[in-house]
């Protein structure tokens, strides 16, 4: 469930009362997501997605990601729109939480991927870079190549709960992930989405092709390599439940997004590293989550061995043909 933060009638009322949006027909939760608290709201203007930021996401940062929103959306892309209040402000607050109201984007994200899905995945993430290119603000990458040795650290001593010998074979990993990493300033960044995972992209299939209808979730965006977000959607879109890496869905997302935004010799050749690096970050992230989460805690836990053998099978591959690159 992701309705952390109950809202009343006559709060949310009166919240929307500082909206041009008229008046409220009806809203309920949204159980999906496990970050934020989502609401569904129709009003007599049309369908929005109210959010309350709960406690995982810094409010801080909230005028980049909302920024970064409006940006791709002022540029075509089909993002959530913040919708500013009549003061001309889209952060307010509600419940005592910070809180945003966005556009609702129509489609479904699709429970099983097909390789239909990924080109136009790769089309989109293609598109989502261009569109970034002129938001100059920056932000790091919290959870990106730097932040990998503090969390395995910090999953160390429950880690091998999980299995027997993950901890030593992660080092492992670790390292040489690391010392095939792309040296500073060799390959282009930009806005990455980060977690561009089946559950953030919508589709509309209406009896042809599935054409993507929307992208949402920005909340782990941030500056860094282009060809890393690549990495995380063939991590995220590009394996069956049996394990296996489908090099046909892999080459259609790949083709896609080149068609639009070509890849260099150099993002190519790093990609393995890329994808290696990208397994493991979201290795760690669950790990940390599955050993860190108190029983009865908000936080649906994700398998943290999903991504150990993502992580053996990017670890193995011999170059970028091998994985359809
Ligand atoms: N703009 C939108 N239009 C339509 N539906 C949306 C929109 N934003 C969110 N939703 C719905 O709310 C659900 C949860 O949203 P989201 O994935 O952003 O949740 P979260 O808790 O913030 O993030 P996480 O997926 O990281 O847990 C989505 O699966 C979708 O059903
Ligand atoms: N997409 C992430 C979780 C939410 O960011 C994962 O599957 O681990």
């Amino acid at each position: 469930m992701a309705v952390y933060t109950e809202v009343s009638d006559e709060a949310l009322c009166a919240f929307l009362a500082d909206y041009p949006l008229g008046e409220l027909r009806a809203f309920r939760g949204i159980a999906e997501g496990v970050e934020n608290s989502n609401y569904a709201l129709k009003t007599t203007e049309g369908d929005y997605i109210l959010t309350l930021y709960e406690k995982r996401v810094d409010p801080t940062e909230l005028p980049w990601f909302l920024g970064l929103m409006q940006h791709l959306v002022a540029r075509g892309l089909s993002a959530p729109m913040p919708v500013a209040g009549r003061d001309g402000v889209a952060l307010r607050e509600l419940a005592g939480r910070p809180a945003a109201i966005c556009t609702f984007l129509p489609g479904v994200w699709p429970r099983r991927v097909r390789p239909e899905h990924c080109g136009p995945l790769g089309a989109a993430l293609a598109e989502l870079h261009l569109a970034g290119t002129d938001y100059t603000a920056v932000r790091p990458n919290g959870l990106g190549v730097a932040s990998w040795a503090p969390l395995l650290e910090r999953c160390r001593a429950d880690g091998e709960s999980v299995q027997a010998g993950l901890i030593a074979e992660l080092d492992a990993e670790l390292a040489g992930i690391l010392a095939g990493w792309p040296k500073a300033g060799t390959l282009p960044s930009g806005q990455i989405h980060a977690d561009l995972f089946p559950d953030n992209v919508f589709f509309l299939e209406d009896g042809g092709a599935p054409r993507v209808s929307g992208l949402i979730d920005f909340y782990f965006a941030c500056t860094d390599l282009l060809a890393y977000d690549v990495a995380v959607c063939l991590n995220a879109w590009c394996f069956e439940p049996d394990r296996s890496f489908n090099v046909t869905k892999a080459r259609s997302l790949l083709r896609e997004y080149s068609a639009r935004r070509p890849l260099s010799a150099e993002e190519r050749a790093a990609l393995p590293a890329l994808c290696r690096g990208a397994a493991l970050r979201f290795l760690l992230t669950r790990l940390y989550d599955w050993v860190n989460t108190p029983k009865g805690a908000m936080v649906t836990r994700k398998d943290p061995l999903e991504y150990l053998y993502k992580l053996r099978f990017f670890a193995q591959a011999t170059g970028p043909e091998s994985i359809g690159a």
